[in-house]
């Protein structure tokens, strides 16, 4: 006899959810069950295209259906759309922060914006560092925003990411670093809203250096999923980045983890690592916020260069320093599945490594939309080139 849903759920029990402990169907991931003429077609809450963890997850519900003698169709739900969201059709906001300036928050924005958009994501950069918009150059994007028939804001596009920056603004007479207050308030609000951004899988925001007005407007402004804090190694860099990690747990805005920058110096003749301003320091404030630390990427100048060239480094394949940006984004993308997922499962999402008794119902009634949403391939939208379930 053909297995019925109840037990195609049960047989789910055995997929495990590897970073929340928890098997998948009892986190309440399992949206919906559906057995017809001898295909299994199971929507899963996922929200992180391209995560590693997702991907395998979804190749362990595929085996377990295939081990019950049915096909396999897994496809992520449309249950995460938010319609009440400013920003509806983004689905993961992630702001690059530091606690000061100069320590390569923007080298890991573009960096991470070009691997994510490598793998095939829909990225979109916001360069909200209203004291230095420099992305536009440090990603080579020469063209300007247009407008579209409805007067919304289109940003233009390179190497897979649309760019929306301050830097724009100040064609029209308007000295960014002279606003303050309330104006810049209403200028990141507009730049967010007015942006015509499309479908986007990872929307990245470089935010102003600090812990000040501009950090918490765009706190306010959208739902942010997990920021990524940067740092460098030497103790005053520390201690800013330990109330930048506050300033978003006071929030409840969880921290995807840290990045410690220029951890050493790589010398591009021999290869070696050097520890210039000692080591150990991201990874010691990681631990102690009870975070994880993303990255440790060294001081090298070909990520200096890529800079000045107008090429982030992850655009040049096979080297040293672009393979610990690709490895920051896995660690990325990762924790933003994971955060999303701890969410829905009724976790603590600033803290998904403390895993409790979810509220979700464990047959995975959680009552939230309906399955048969885009496929896995297609990241929910409907549109292509979207999320990553194992296909
Ligand atoms: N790992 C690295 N190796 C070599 N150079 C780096 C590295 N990280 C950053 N840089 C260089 O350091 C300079 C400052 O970096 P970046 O502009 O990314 O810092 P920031 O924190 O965004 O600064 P700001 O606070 O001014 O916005 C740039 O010239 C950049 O190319």
């Amino acid at each position: 006899m053909t297995p019925d849903e109840a037990q195609v759920r049960e047989r789910l029990r055995a997929v495990e959810d590897p970073e929340l402990d928890e098997d998948v169907a009892t986190l309440g991931l399992i949206d919906d069950v559906r057995v017809e003429d001898g295909v299994v077609t199971v929507a899963v809450a996922f929200n992180a295209p391209y995560s590693g963890d997702e991907k395998a997850m979804g190749d362990r519900i595929r085996e377990e259906v295939e081990a019950l003698g049915l096909e396999p169709d897994v496809t992520v739900s449309l249950s995460w759309e938010d319609s009440d969201s400013p920003l509806p059709d983004v689905r993961n906001v992630v702001p690059v922060a530091s606690g000061k300036g100069g320590v390569g928050k923007t080298t890991v924005a573009t960096n991470l914006a070009t691997a994510l958009a490598e793998t095939g994501a829909r990225v979109g950069l916001l360069d909200a560092d209203i004291y230095g918009p420099n992305v536009p150059g440090m990603i080579g994007i020469e063209a300007k925003p247009g407008l579209s028939e409805d007067g919304k804001i289109v940003p233009p596009e390179a190497d897979g990411i649309k760019l929306m920056s301050m830097a724009f603004l100040s064609e029209d007479d308007t000295d960014p670093a002279m606003l303050r207050g309330p104006m810049i308030d209403k200028l990141l609000s507009e730049l967010i809203e007015e942006t015509d951004w499309g479908h986007l899988d990872y929307l990245l925001v470089d935010l102003p250096p600090g812990t000040g007005d501009e950090q918490l407007t765009l706190l306010q402004s959208v739902p942010v999923t997990g920021a990524v804090v940067v740092t460098t190694p030497e103790d005053i860099a520390l201690e800013d980045v330990r109330k930048g990690i506050r300033m978003f747990h006071d929030r409840g805005t969880p921290v995807l983890g840290v990045v410690e920058n220029m951890s050493a110096f790589r010398c591009p003749s021999c290869g070696d690592e050097h520890e210039l301003y000692g080591s150990g320091g991201g990874a010691d404030v990681a631990a102690e916020f009870d975070v994880p630390l993303l990255a440790e990427i060294p001081m090298d100048p070909e990520i200096r260069s890529g800079s000045d060239a107008d090429k982030p480094v992850t655009v040049l394949q096979g080297t040293p320093a672009a393979d610990r940006f690709f490895d920051l984004r896995d660690r990325v993308t990762d924790r933003v599945g994971a955060v999303n997922r701890a969410e829905r499962a009724g976790l603590d999402p600033t803290d998904p490594n403390t895993p409790t008794v979810p509220s979700a119902d464990p047959d995975g009634n959680s009552g939230k939309g309906d399955a048969g949403g885009g496929g896995c391939g297609d990241g929910g939208t409907g549109s292509a080139g979207g999320g990553d379930c194992g296909d």
